[in-house]
């Protein structure tokens, strides 16, 4: 090969080459690549050219790299422009969708966080005193399927507001388990191919875009004033924050862009959140010393005596419970593979390596995350690591901070650790998942005691094979109400 190329991983056969391992576990398939081949090194994909550049520069090099250099939707729309709608996030110019990111950054407002806590803890207590999981005393659930249930009504309740949630009972969540179809590895890879699953997700689309349309118009008609429909108008959810946006151009957002925002944004929120709530609640089941530890942080630092309703300014107060998620971010990151399609010839700084148009960029921050050279004992799920390092917070000069369009923030790629990502493409959800994550995992605290089925101190193998890593199917959890 020539010295400006980086090295290939073997493989047996041609087009398919390294799907499988990489498929069943990317990251073990990164860590043994990087032992033979270094930080940089190309893998055959479903005959696409793979380029993984791992460590603190890899993330620097593709997650800061030139808007002209590196191209995301290329990768990305084929998979999410018929889950999520037309002209948005990756079906648009690069700068309209900094632009639609600037629009839901702003729209989670203090306020709006603020009005989502009561609302969360709500949807949560229902659940748990409803459904018939959790019937009774004490038994066990498939953690799996409880957090998707409740963190979609989490998500819908706060962020989609009152009459999305209300119609999630009904006709909605057959939508959305449609829609959900076509959200799978399998349209990243294929997405021209003709499969059933695939006419049932553009049915679903259709009909959910149709809902949120006519939403979005007996809203403006109740501002108008036109009904005499007294409902609280004043609730700051993001659809009635979009129906205020305005493009630069001048241009009202559209009813059908609005539209497919919230669709995006429920599949974001749902799929994030319901894959790390399932592995909080799985690594506390596995260390009930952390369950106690949590209970006590609640009643010390919020006097809590089982009566007293959770509020935003509490969250604050809630140091371990913060790292609890934070640990399971770092060791339990949903996207594993962060893709970018090269589009002019890149040389690597320092080497003579020079990654080619033909090529797709590949970032792996969960390497960096379980690397012992950034966090000791880096596969040990330990929340404690961090009330150490939450004294030393790195100083943010001028030249590490960058604004893409939809805010200032840290260029991020120096920190070894990146949940959220880095640079362009950032996420801005970080704010809303973690009061959705915290509220619910406080409110399981306050009522429930979990444990492992088997008494042991183990957690399931991840499954990689969906978008978002997840915990093999039907982990169960012993539970016990407290009250
Ligand atoms: C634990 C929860 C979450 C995690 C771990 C997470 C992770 C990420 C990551 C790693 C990226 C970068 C993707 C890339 O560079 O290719 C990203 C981008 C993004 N996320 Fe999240 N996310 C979470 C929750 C959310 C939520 C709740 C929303 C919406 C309310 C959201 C909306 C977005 C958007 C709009 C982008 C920008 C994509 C782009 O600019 O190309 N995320 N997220
Ligand atoms: N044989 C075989 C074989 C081979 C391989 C495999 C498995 O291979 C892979 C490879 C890569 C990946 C990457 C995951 C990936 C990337 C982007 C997105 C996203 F775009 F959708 C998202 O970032 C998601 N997001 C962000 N924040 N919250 N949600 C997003 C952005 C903006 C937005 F507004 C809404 C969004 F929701 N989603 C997921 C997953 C599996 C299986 C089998």
């Amino acid at each position: 090969r020539s010295k400006s190329e980086p090295p290939v991983v073997f493989h047996w056969l041609p087009f398919i080459g390294n799907a499988v391992s990489y498929g069943t576990d990317p990251f073990n398939f990164y860590t043994s690549c990087r032992k033979k081949h270094g930080d940089i090194f190309t893998f055959i994909l479903l005959g696409k050219k793979m380029t993984v550049y791992l460590g603190l520069d890899g993330n620097e090099f593709i997650l800061n790299g030139r808007l002209q250099d590196v191209n995301a939707e290329e990768i990305y729309g084929p998979l999410t422009i018929p889950v999520f709608g037309s002209d948005i996030i990756y079906d648009c110019p690069n700068a309209k969708l900094m632009e639609q990111k600037k629009f839901v950054k702003f729209g989670l407002t203090q306020k709006a966080l603020e009005s989502y806590v009561p609302l969360i803890e709500k949807e949560v207590l229902d659940y748990i005193t409803s459904t018939p999981a959790f019937k009774g005393p004490s038994g066990k659930v498939n953690v799996s399927s409880a957090m998707a249930e409740i963190t979609i009504f989490t998500a819908s309740r706060a962020l989609q507001g009152v009459e999305v949630r209300q119609k999630l009972t009904a006709e909605f969540a057959e939508l959305y388990h449609d829609l959900d179809l076509g959200f799978r590895p399998i349209n990243f890879l294929m997405p021209w191919a003709p499969l059933p699953q695939n006419r049932r997700r553009d049915a679903a689309h259709t009909k959910m875009r149709a809902i949120y349309m006519d939403l979005i118009n007996q809203r403006r008609e109740r501002a108008n004033g036109k009904t005499s429909d007294t409902k609280d108008d004043k609730e700051p959810d993001m659809i009635r924050h979009l129906m205020d946006c305005v493009y630069k151009n001048g241009q009202q957002l559209p009813d059908k862009e609005i539209a497919h925002m919230m669709i995006t944004l429920l599949m974001a929120g749902q799929h994030s959140s319901s894959s790390s709530s399932a592995w909080i609640m799985l690594r506390l089941a596995s260390r009930p010393d952390i369950i106690e530890e949590l209970y006590q942080e609640q009643v010390q630092n919020l006097n809590y005596d089982g009566s007293q309703p959770l509020q935003y300014s509490d969250l604050d107060k809630l140091p371990l419970l913060e790292n609890v998620v934070k640990e399971t971010l770092r060791v339990h990151s949903s996207i594993h593979s962060l893709m970018r399609k090269v589009k002019n010839p890149m040389p690597v700084p320092n080497s003579a390596l020079v990654i080619t148009p033909d090529k797709v960029l590949v970032a792996s921050p969960i390497v960096t995350h379980l690397s012992e050279e950034f966090f000791p004992d880096a596969l040990v799920w330990d929340p404690h690591r961090w009330s150490l390092a939450q004294a030393s917070s790195e100083k943010k000069t001028a030249a590490d901070m960058v604004d893409y369009g939809y805010g200032v923030m840290s260029k991020g790629t120096r920190s070894p650790y990146l949940p959220f990502g880095a640079g362009r493409h950032r996420c801005i959800g970080e704010k809303f998942a973690y009061v959705n994550l915290v509220t619910i995992i406080s409110t399981m605290v306050r009522h429930l005691k979990v444990g492992t089925v088997d008494g042991t101190d183990g957690v399931p193998r991840t499954d990689y094979t969906s978008l978002f890593s997840r915990p093999v199917q039907s982990a169960e959890i012993r539970w016990e109400k407290r009250d």
